[in-house]
């Protein structure tokens, strides 16, 4: 299986690229048939509380420092980060113990559908542990790479992490990324070893793999079911004694980090805020440092896991925050929330999230481009790492070209689309932005800059009026069985990717680095490293090409005269293809007769059709684009 673990870019210059501090994760073949057990074993748990003990609980203004923990859940994809969390909310008597209980913190339809994490989500849990209360904020993440943008965000809200590792598969690529993520946040790392029920788990071997790549003492990993239940109690043992509590200072004027924000239609944004300094409470007063706006307060509280207003947050909290901002991009993520008149050095943010992958979107039926306008821009409000750019096509009419983090990105964005605003569209095939370092003075000029970014493939330079094109470049590690090391170093080589390092994590798993083109990789190599076939082709562009004028010429009505359908790069012709014509037959009234009648009237059909070769326009019409054009993910 392969995902993407996180990514950057940098370009690659001619034969020498520069690495990025990105990375691409793979691991071929052993997804495992998932066995459970035939009963969920039971496990201690608090009582769920009553209204009014939860007012009390959630009162904070005595509560000690000390005792809270903020934490964060990482691992790779499908691991059991959120069913670890639904264990983890049962067992504080944050949410009543039902069989129903299936991430309860994926919210959202896509979320349950694909059963993948793709907002952070927040949760505050008391627990009582000898004899004291401790109030867990808990953090669970997305696990795929195209959001570890929110991974990276959630963490700098937290102490610690656990860091969830399947006990069959083994450390995966994700595995890897995240655990850097939380290492170079000098955050606690709590390993858990997950599934331990299932008939191949093997966590003695899991952890050995984890004191060998990130050389955490083997007796320090935990083992349990998520799904059962099991040990799960050890879980909340290890995040009370092993996190540190946060260094705050309720004493100070406010400080809040925004981590995260989502968009309600009707309260405007709703900031998720850590607390690392001071108060703050409904009416008060706050400023942006991003932007310097203030902004009156009218609600903060806490996620339980669905809010619940506080009169009150302090120092050491995560909650959220709503104070009138009509827009995501004021409240800028990284951004630090200060109180009026009494500003504050501001924490350090977030690099902003650079979208990696363009694809352009149009709506099916150009009528209904107002009412896609509108539900792309209520979309981004709740996604603000998606950019937007007007774009227009012959084919295709008005639209957009998007960027997005990645293809999954893409894809969930197009089902929250159709799934949430009931929208129609038609997106392109996904292309990586390129860079042109211009040579001709007249474009340095239009353009102001020598460098440019093309995320059009439309708009790309004329190549006499460029010295060099740049392409983003990833760093991917591929964690392989042994056995496929050798299919996966060919496939790697036929997609121009160079090699940086090669280990065994255990006796038979490898784990390669290798540097990509992202261009070779974003569309398919997953399915390709699936397969592991051979023989892959090293330029692909005639193949594309072919295809694409055999789509075509399946596509074309057919006219009077011969139509050539020809794929070019610049002059050069690369494939083409021919729609044959309907042929009159001239000699229909021809009986018998004379053979130069007949040639005559051959020649001058072949010459009316020359002439109409020459001069003929063919209206395409508009349903071929879309065959030709959609691509699989917009089916
Ligand atoms: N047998 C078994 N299955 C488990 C266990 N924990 C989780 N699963 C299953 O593994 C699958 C993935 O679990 P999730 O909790 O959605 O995994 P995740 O890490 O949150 O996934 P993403 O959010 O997409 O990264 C689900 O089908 C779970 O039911 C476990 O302890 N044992």
């Amino acid at each position: 299986m392969l995902t993407f673990v996180g990514r950057g870019w940098g370009c690659a210059r001619a034969l020498a690229p520069r690495a990025t501090g990105a990375s691409l994760l793979v691991v071929p073949g052993s997804r495992p048939a998932l066995t459970f057990g035939a009963a969920r074993e039971s496990w201690a748990t608090d009582r769920l509380y009553s209204a009014a003990d939860l007012k009390e609980k959630l009162d904070m203004s005595r509560f000690p420092v000390e005792n809270i923990r903020n934490f964060s859940i990482i691992a790779h994809v499908d691991h059991g980060k959120s069913t670890l969390a639904d264990r983890l909310l049962e067992l504080t008597g944050t949410i009543d113990k039902t069989k129903n209980n299936k991430q309860v913190l994926d919210k959202l339809q896509v979320e349950r559908e694909r059963g993948i994490t793709v907002k952070a989500q927040t949760a505050s849990l008391f627990h009582n542990y000898e004899g004291k209360q401790y109030l867990l904020n808990l953090i669970d993440t997305p696990g795929h790479v195209d959001f570890s943008y929110e991974v990276s965000r959630s963490l700098a809200a937290c102490q610690g992490v656990l860091l969830v590792v399947d006990a069959n598969e083994g450390i995966q690529a994700q595995t890897v990324a995240n655990f850097f993520l939380a290492f170079e946040a000098q955050l606690s790392v709590i390993p858990v070893i997950n599934k331990i029920d299932l008939k191949n788990a093997d966590p003695e071997r899991v952890e050995n793999q984890i004191e060998k790549v990130f050389d955490i003492p083997s007796d320090e990993c935990i083992k349990i079911s998520a799904k059962l239940g099991t040990n799960v109690e050890s879980v909340l043992q290890a995040v009370i004694e092993r996190i540190p509590p946060p260094k705050v200072h309720r004493k100070n004027p406010l400080r809040a980090l925004v981590f995260d924000s989502t968009f309600d239609h009707y309260r405007g944004v709703v900031a998720n805020v850590a607390l690392f300094d001071g108060v703050v409470s409904k009416g008060d007063k706050i400023v942006s440092a991003h932007t310097q706006k203030t902004y009156e307060v009218n609600e903060v509280g806490v996620l339980n896991p669905n809010e619940q207003p506080t009169h009150k947050l302090y120092a050491g909290q995560v909650g959220y925050l709503i104070a009138g901002m009509k827009d995501v991009t004021e409240a800028q993520i990284g951004d630090t929330l200060h109180l009026h008149k009494q500003p504050v050095e501001p924490l350090p943010g977030f690099k902003s999230a650079k979208p990696m992958v363009f694809a352009g979107i149009y709506p099916v039926d150009q009528s209904e481009y107002n009412n896609l306008k509108s539900a792309i821009e209520k979309l981004t409000l709740n996604d603000s790492s998606v950019t937007i750019h007007r774009d227009s096509s012959l084919a295709l009419g008005a639209g957009w070209r998007l960027g997005f983090l990645g293809l999954l990105h893409m894809e969930v964005f197009n089902q929250r689309l159709e799934q949430e605003y009931n929208a129609s569209v038609i997106l392109t095939t996904p292309t990586v932005p390129y860079k042109a370092v211009l040579s001709s003075s007249k474009l340095i000029k239009e353009y102001r800059e020598k460098e440019i970014t093309i995320i059009n493939p439309a708009q790309f330079p004329d190549k006499s009026k460029v010295t060099e094109y740049l392409e983003p470049v990833v760093l991917g590690t591929i964690i392989t069985p042994d056995e496929y090391t050798g299919k996966i170093m060919m496939l790697c080589q036929a997609r121009r990717a160079v090699q940086k390092n090669m280990m065994f994590i255990d006796q038979n798993r490898v784990m390669l680095k290798y540097l990509f083109p992202l261009n070779e990789i974003v569309v398919d190599f997953y399915d390709s490293l699936k397969s592991l076939s051979s023989g892959y082709a090293r330029d692909k562009a005639h193949s594309i090409g072919k295809a694409m004028c055999e789509r075509l010429k399946d596509c074309l009505p057919r006219q009077l005269f011969e139509i050539a359908i020809q794929a070019s790069i610049g002059s050069k012709i690369i494939a083409r293809e021919t729609v044959k014509a309907y042929r009159k037959n001239v000699l229909a009234k021809c009986y018998g007769g004379d053979i130069t009648r007949k040639m005559k009237l051959l020649k001058r059909q072949a010459e009316g059709k020359k002439k109409l070769r020459k001069i003929g326009n063919i209206e395409v019409p508009k349903d071929t684009f879309i065959k030709v054009l959609k691509t699989q993910s917009s089916k």
